[in-house]
């Protein structure tokens, strides 16, 4: 059953002189891969030495590929025949700032495929003290997880500087983008995400993961207009029969029993699931004021206020999600029988549950996408940003970013994987 992967401890005990490039073994991943998590299941793949090949092209011709992805003509089964390297992809345009870096659109030299590159700062992450397990369990969770729903991990490298992972690209926004625009989704629409977004929870409760960090922002759209979720800095694979403790997420959508600091498990995600749903058709989560202590305190206390346009099976849905006693919330115990429940709600008495996990239902919202290339789902704010690399003073990092803390990080998919389209 799954097990906890990274303990930040034996992370941080490494030599502190030791290369970190050239001794960072490459993971090399799986097809189809959906049994529970564990460090025994990766295995380790060495270069084969062939000689880069330069085929980068003026001009570029993106089609879309069965899975909402963008690749080029150029890219004919592409096999990665060495550890990847900041330089094999050139940036084009900033998408978004996470915590530890930037988001770049990135295209990549052999291929000419678009790629989202998320930036982590090693000495950020150092600072910060879960920043390492954090970093080791999205690298570890996105490689594991396969899924319609979920962004594909396709490579993971480090310089001294920066750990890299290069994800699919979701080229039609964040879900909170078009929310923001049209304010607030009808309910069919909500049926819709949240049905993806449920699949893809499912998905990852099957494999142990807890994903506690569910909020629009982390919702993109690919090309299609399909739910990607991204952003497993803050996942956790639970131990069996064990709980988390530590205050993680979003406050607005955070579970009455993290913001007590008390032990939770899976059922944190499905109360989150409830404010989404409530968030998407009203427009603004249930518990809202303008400090952290008043909205602990709201969340703790007070029952969600429903507007009255909310129709009774959306009503009843959230309600059964947002129940402060995690035991008595639906989906709360993990089984088959709590899932089929949920996908049986009257809210979903829509949704085709096979044909949504097959791709086949329509979106209710088509992503413009004029040039693939052009990031043009995304806020000016980031987009029209300079992208040139902030170069980080290695001199100057924090005892530990030198070290083999980030040792096991590297990573490329199988080639079958990389090349699905
Ligand atoms: N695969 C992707 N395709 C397109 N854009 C992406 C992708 N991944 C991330 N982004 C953009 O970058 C932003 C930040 O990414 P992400 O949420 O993963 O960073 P983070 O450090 O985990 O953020 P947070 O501080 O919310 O935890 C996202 O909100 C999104 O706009």
């Amino acid at each position: 059953m799954p097990v906890f992967l990274f303990d930040e401890q034996d992370c941080l005990n490494g030599d502190a002189h030791s290369e970190l490039s050239s001794d960072d073994e490459v993971v090399e991943g799986m097809d189809g891969y959906s049994g529970p998590l564990s460090f025994k299941n990766l295995c380790i793949s060495e270069g084969n030495g062939k000689e880069e090949e330069d085929s980068k092209e003026d001009t570029v011709e993106y089609k879309l590929g069965e899975d909402g992805d963008f690749v080029s003509e150029r890219n004919n089964n592409f096999v990665p025949d060495h550890k990847m390297h900041p330089n094999d992809f050139h940036p084009i345009a900033v998408l978004g700032r996470g915590s530890y870096g930037k988001v770049l659109l990135v295209e990549q030299g052999q291929t000419g495929r678009l790629f989202a590159q998320k930036q982590l700062k090693k000495a950020s992450i150092i600072l910060r003290a879960k920043g390492v397990q954090q970093t080791k369990n999205e690298r570890q969770i996105l490689e594991e997880v396969r899924h319609p729903f979920i962004c594909r991990l396709y490579y993971a490298f480090q310089d001294l500087d920066r750990l890299y992972l290069i994800l699919q690209y979701a080229p039609g926004g964040e879900l909170f983008a078009h929310l923001a625009e049209q304010r607030m989704l009808p309910e069919e629409s909500v049926a819709y995400y949240t049905a993806e977004l449920t699949s893809a929870l499912i998905h990852l409760h099957k494999l142990g993961i807890v994903y506690r960090d569910l909020k629009p922002e982390n919702c993109l759209l690919d090309a299609e207009g399909h739910v990607m979720l991204t952003d497993f800095g803050l996942s956790k694979v639970a131990e069996v029969g064990a709980n988390c403790h530590s205050f993680v997420g979003t406050e607005e959508y955070c579970a009455p029993e993290v913001l007590l600091g008390q032990p939770y498990d899976y059922s944190v995600d499905w109360w989150s699931m409830g404010i989404l749903i409530y968030d998407l058709l009203v427009g603004s989560p249930p518990f809202t004021a303008n400090n952290h202590k008043k909205i602990t305190e709201k969340i703790v206390r007070t029952k969600a206020n429903i507007p009255f346009y909310v129709s009774p099976d959306a009503r009843d849905l959230i309600n059964k999600y947002l129940k402060k006693n995690p035991k008595q919330r639906l989906g709360a115990n993990n089984t088959a029988t709590d899932h089929e429940a949920i996908k049986k709600h009257r809210m979903y008495r829509k949704i085709n549950w096979e044909k949504l996990e097959n791709r086949e239902l329509p979106p209710p919202i088509i992503p413009c996408i004029t040039d693939p290339a052009a990031a043009e789902n995304f806020s000016d704010e980031f987009t029209k940003m300079p992208i040139s690399v902030t170069p980080i003073c290695s001199d100057n990092l924090p005892v530990g970013s030198h070290s083999s803390a980030f040792r096991g990080f590297t990573y490329v998919a199988s080639p079958n994987f990389i090349n699905h389209n």
